[in-house]
């Protein structure tokens, strides 16, 4: 398999924030979401990956070699959406089109039309008219529309209704489809990756927590729910973490930890989401 991204080590400091050692990669036919608190550092990563944050140390590689040797010709390769406003807001899309267009070797027009119209993006008003979801929906079409081979969006989701929340995910199994292609992308919508994801990279702190098959991730570990009177057994086994409410408590633990008291007593175990992943591991490094 070959990997389409990877990142080895990397750091870099701000005032009051740092990724540190951040490393991680991605093979060619693979989607991979981007998890984190507000302020875990996602964007930064993201622009650390398109040289628009300059890392301070570590290595970053894309398609196999290091992004500074000709990052001009790998941004050709990847179709890059995120939060800020990149377009031309006082031209039409259309207009802002034939300008972005002509940054790319291998534009396809038909490919464009196609989308903006299944998008249902108004070609002849300006951006600044446009609403956030639509304006996110025009940064995908042209995302999509030069055959990149790596699709990095930070928090593409966001601001998009769920009706075409769920179209952009099947259309991004449809390109997944060409197994020469990879996505990466942020987002807070954890049921989305649910659904898409193959793999889950897990930033707190700007330090990566884990980096793991989705599914594998979900099959790990176990919310084990029961009565208060039970806790302090359950809490012997020292789940990874516990809470307490008046109703009960709940321990987030591995799958095999349970294994011991799963006959010795009759306590829920429920598969975790994503989002009690990211909980409870956040609570645990907090603690
Ligand atoms: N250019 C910068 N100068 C100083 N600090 C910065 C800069 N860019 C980002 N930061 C800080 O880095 C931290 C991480 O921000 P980042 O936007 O990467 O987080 P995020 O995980 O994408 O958060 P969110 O989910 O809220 O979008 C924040 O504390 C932010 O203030």
């Amino acid at each position: 398999m070959e990997t389409i991204l990877e990142l080895n080590h990397v750091s870099k400091g701000f005032k009051d924030f740092a990724l540190q050692d951040v490393s991680f990669s991605l093979e060619k036919g693979y989607i991979m979401g981007f998890i984190g608190p507000n302020g875990a550092g996602k964007s930064t990563t993201l622009r650390c990956i398109m040289d628009l944050v300059h890392i301070e140390s570590g290595e970053i590689k894309l398609f196999g070699t290091d992004y500074r040797n000709n990052m001009k010709a790998l941004k050709q390769r990847i179709g890059f959406v995120y939060d800020q406003d990149v377009f031309f807001e006082d031209l039409t899309v259309e207009k802002n089109k034939r300008i972005v267009s002509s940054f790319y070797d291998q534009w396809d027009d038909d490919a464009f039309y196609r989308y903006i119209k299944d998008f249902e993006v108004p070609l002849t008003k300006p951006v600044k008219a446009l609403s956030k979801g639509t304006k996110m929906k025009f940064a995908l079409a042209v995302a999509l529309s030069h055959h990149a081979e790596l699709i990095i969006m930070d928090e593409p989701t966001s601001g998009l209704d769920p009706i075409f929340r769920k179209e952009l995910l099947d259309i991004l199994l449809d390109v997944i489809q060409d197994e020469n292609k990879a996505i990466f992308f942020s987002t807070h919508i954890t049921t989305d990756l649910e659904q898409v994801a193959d793999y889950i990279t897990f930033i707190h702190d700007g330090k990566i927590v884990l980096c793991e098959e989705t599914q594998k991730l979900l099959d790990d570990y176990l919310l084990v729910k029961g009565p208060l009177s039970l806790a302090e057994k359950v809490r012997g086994y020292q789940p990874d973490a516990m809470k307490e409410t008046s109703l009960g408590f709940e321990a987030f633990m591995k799958r095999n930890e349970t294994k011991q008291f799963e006959t010795e007593f009759n306590l829920r175990m429920d598969r975790p989401t994503l989002e009690d992943i990211m909980y409870y591991m956040v609570k645990v490094r907090k603690r």
